[in-house]
């Protein structure tokens, strides 16, 4: 299986924002891959009071992306948006994936939401505007189990384990606008933990530079195999990252190193 993981920069432009992840998940296309993810909030990511309004899964978004998965012939994971939430003040933030023929296989919304107060260098408070989730969510690509999650997710390792576990899942994604301030130090180090402690392929498809009003992205979207080895990694622009995984290869480390079926529960 060959996978993508896209990184942009998405903005206020909503049409110019998914203009270019048609244009990267073009690119894994033609790079031959069977999935290709984008990374949360690619259908906007600027100032709360310019905020897209809210669409049901099926709505604008949705049928924009089933379209291009369609045409392309490939998986679609895309990204995260805007969903419709629980009430007025609420959204969910959420995840579609789309099969080879332009239908919805799976919506996960995230669980985690990051309210977190770093004086002086990050202010964020998701859970008044987002309503979490709360369904670990596993799609089978092509025969292959893939557990869902979004960017602060990261953090909470007992998802992936339920993803692995109850799951089954062999990859696990993570569309993610993490802050660079946070990223420096955690993004690779928390990625790499996920796929060796889960011994599982790792997909992270980020957001990159900088967003109105006040939000840098980290980038560095990256493929990591379940050794915990960055197969791809993308530089610090709008771009792709492609990676060929061998399930065989994780079925070797899982009977070699077999720490999950090691556990004592
Ligand atoms: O966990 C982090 O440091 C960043 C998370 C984040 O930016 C998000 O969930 O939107």
């Amino acid at each position: 299986m060959r996978v993508a993981v896209c990184q942009l920069n998405a903005r206020e432009d909503r049409s110019a924002n998914l203009a270019m992840a048609r244009d990267l998940l073009t690119r894994a296309a033609d790079a031959g891959a069977d999935l290709a993810v984008l990374p949360e909030y690619t259908d906007y990511l600027g100032p709360a009071s310019g905020a897209p309004k809210p669409e049901p899964v099926d709505g604008e978004y949705g049928t924009f992306f089933a379209d291009v998965a369609r045409e392309l012939g490939i998986w679609v994971h895309a990204g995260s948006f805007h969903e419709t939430g629980p009430d007025a003040d609420h959204i969910y933030n959420t995840s579609l994936v789309f099969n080879r023929s332009g239908e919805l296989a799976a919506a996960y919304r995230k669980i985690h939401l990051y309210d977190v107060e770093i004086p002086g260098k990050v202010s964020f408070h998701e859970s008044r505007t987002v309503a979490p989730g709360d369904t670990p969510v596993v799609v089978d690509i092509d025969g292959v189990p893939l557990g869902l999650s979004i960017c602060y997710d990261l953090r909470f390792p007992e998802l992936y384990r339920r993803l692995a576990d109850d799951g089954a899942a062999k990859l696990l994604v993570v569309p993610a606008a993490f802050m660079a301030h946070t990223g420096r130090d955690h993004w690779e180090i928390l990625l790499r933990a996920r796929a060796i402690e889960n011994q599982c392929y790792v997909l992270a498809a980020g957001q990159i530079g900088n967003h109105e009003p006040a939000r840098t992205c980290f980038g560095r979207s990256m493929i990591i195999d379940p050794w915990g080895t960055v197969l791809a990694q993308a530089p610090d622009t709008t771009t792709i990252a492609v990676a060929d995984l061998d399930l065989d290869r994780l079925e070797t480390i899982r009977l070699e190193l077999p720490s999950l079926a090691n556990r004592r529960i």
